[in-house]
């Protein structure tokens, strides 16, 4: 690369529309960081009647990838449309084409990483990804070079930004799911598809690629165990309260020995633990070393200019490597086989809901049938509900995700067990 470095950028949205104001913004410092000046040269748009939140001459924008693809004299093409195809084609035919890629779609990344990795490395080229998990936050970099002669056990974390944004506002301000998640999408947060968000797809493939990294092992999306916060009642996030929980949507991967279990899930996690307190639109990620112990990261998941600080970080990596000629040498293969934990290997506690007849003896029976799948009661709370029932809380102690499982199954038998409400996983506390 010379003293100006092309760019063909594919999609003018949330995300490329932070990238073209920052490459503006920090043109000096940019070239005194990498010696060459960046220049976006090419903008591939779908829609060209759009109306665009910034200026951009209109020569440069084209509705033809192969302006960017066989251009020449682009040596970096930047991926901010999102979803599978094309994003896919394009990507490898830049390979084809040797240009370097910097990317913000996790979708793609967790289905198709390896074959892009792969065809990046077989043409000497650069793929990078740090947007596409967490956002802001230099997560990836962190994992695979803070850590790189550290064993990873743990990984957990918020990196959903639209789900914590609802939560919160559910928490705090009483607001309604629906209200919450328009004023998501409108502040740019949201997936063009919010279900990915929602159903927790979008975490999934998240915690798909930190796994990877972290545990050298590949991970693909559909490998987690995922649930979204569709189902998360005000009346759930009430009792959470009550017994000192705040709802996030909590991604974990956790190995022991030589297998792994990665999941997404609305959690109950305890106040006291950093990542209760973690709101609004802001991700964290919590990430046990064996040899250092526990580290935190926070910062903003979505957004416009949090997630454009993290492509041209990848941007100035990718220069930056060209000028030591080491393009295409970075990459993180996965060298562990997966060994994925079956459910009785799997250990949390959990927060079971349900509205049972108010009489004696209820209470006895429900713990006998725990007791009989070896879970153990931690907390109970009991509240009328309506004029014969009552509604019984239950907060476990360590259980295996299949006794639970069984334990859900056989209490909805007993004719004194009206309805199993909700049952969440709890993280943090003693
Ligand atoms: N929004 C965020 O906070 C974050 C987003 N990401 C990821 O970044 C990527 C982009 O997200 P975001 O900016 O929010 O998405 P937007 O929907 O805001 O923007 C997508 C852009 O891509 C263009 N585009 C889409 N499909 C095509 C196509 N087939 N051909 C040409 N252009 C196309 C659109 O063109 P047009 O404008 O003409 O419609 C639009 O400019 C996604 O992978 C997303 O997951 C990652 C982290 C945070
Ligand atoms: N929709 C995503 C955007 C960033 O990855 C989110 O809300 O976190
Ligand atoms: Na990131």
């Amino acid at each position: 690369m010379n003293g100006k470095v092309k760019i063909g950028l594919m999609g003018l949205g949330t995300v490329g529309t932070g990238v073209v104001r920052l490459v503006e913004s920090f043109q000096e410092d940019l070239f005194k960081q990498t010696g060459s000046s960046l220049e976006i040269s090419r903008i591939l748009i779908k829609n060209p009647d759009k109306k665009r939140s910034i200026y951009v001459h209109p020569d440069k924008l084209t509705t033809n990838p192969d302006d960017l693809i066989y251009d020449d004299e682009i040596e970096v093409v930047i991926e901010v449309m999102g979803g599978i195809e094309p994003a896919r084609t394009y990507i490898l035919e830049a390979f084809e084409n040797g240009k370097h890629v910097v990317t913000a779609n996790k979708d793609l990344l967790a289905a198709h990483g390896d074959e892009l990795l792969r065809k990046a490395a077989e043409k000497g080229c650069d793929l990078f990804y740090e947007a596409s998990v967490a956002g802001g936050i230099p997560i990836l970099k962190t994992v695979v070079e803070g850590f790189s002669s550290d064993r990873i056990t743990q990984i957990m974390g918020i990196v959903n930004g639209t789900t914590n944004y609802i939560l919160t506002k559910m928490t705090q301000e009483g607001l309604p799911f629906e209200q919450v998640l328009r004023e998501a999408q409108e502040l740019g947060y949201a997936e063009p598809d919010p279900t990915s968000d929602v159903e927790g797809l979008d975490a999934a493939r998240k915690m798909a690629i930190l796994a990877t990294l972290g545990f050298h092992v590949g991970m693909k999306w559909d490998d987690v165990a995922c649930k979204g916060i569709s189902e998360v009642t005000q009346e759930d996030i009430r009792y959470g309260k009550q017994l000192g929980y705040t709802m996030k949507l909590i991604g974990i991967a956790k190995r022991d020995d030589d297998c792994v279990e990665v999941s997404v899930e609305p959690t109950f996690v305890a106040n006291s633990h950093p990542i209760a307190n973690v709101n609004d639109v802001f991700n964290a990620v919590y990430v046990y070393g064996e040899a250092v112990g526990e580290t935190m990261f926070y910062g903003p998941g979505a957004g416009e200019l949090p997630t454009a600080t993290a492509v041209l970080s990848d941007l100035v990596t990718v220069v930056k490597n060209s000028k030591l000629g080491i393009n295409g040498r970075e990459m993180a293969f996965p060298y562990h086989e997966k060994r994925l934990k079956s459910p009785e290997q799997i250990f949390a506690k959990y927060f079971v809901r349900l509205i049972v007849q108010d009489e004696s003896g209820v209470l006895a029976r429900i713990a006998k049938l725990m007791a009989e799948n070896e879970i153990s009661l931690e907390k109970v709370l009991q509240e009328p509900y309506g004029k014969e029932d009552a509604e019984l809380i239950i907060v476990t102690h360590s259980a295996s995700k299949a006794s639970i499982e069984r334990f859900l199954e056989e209490v909805q038998e007993f004719h004194i067990v009206k309805e199993l409400k909700s049952c969440y996983r709890v993280e943090g506390g003693e």
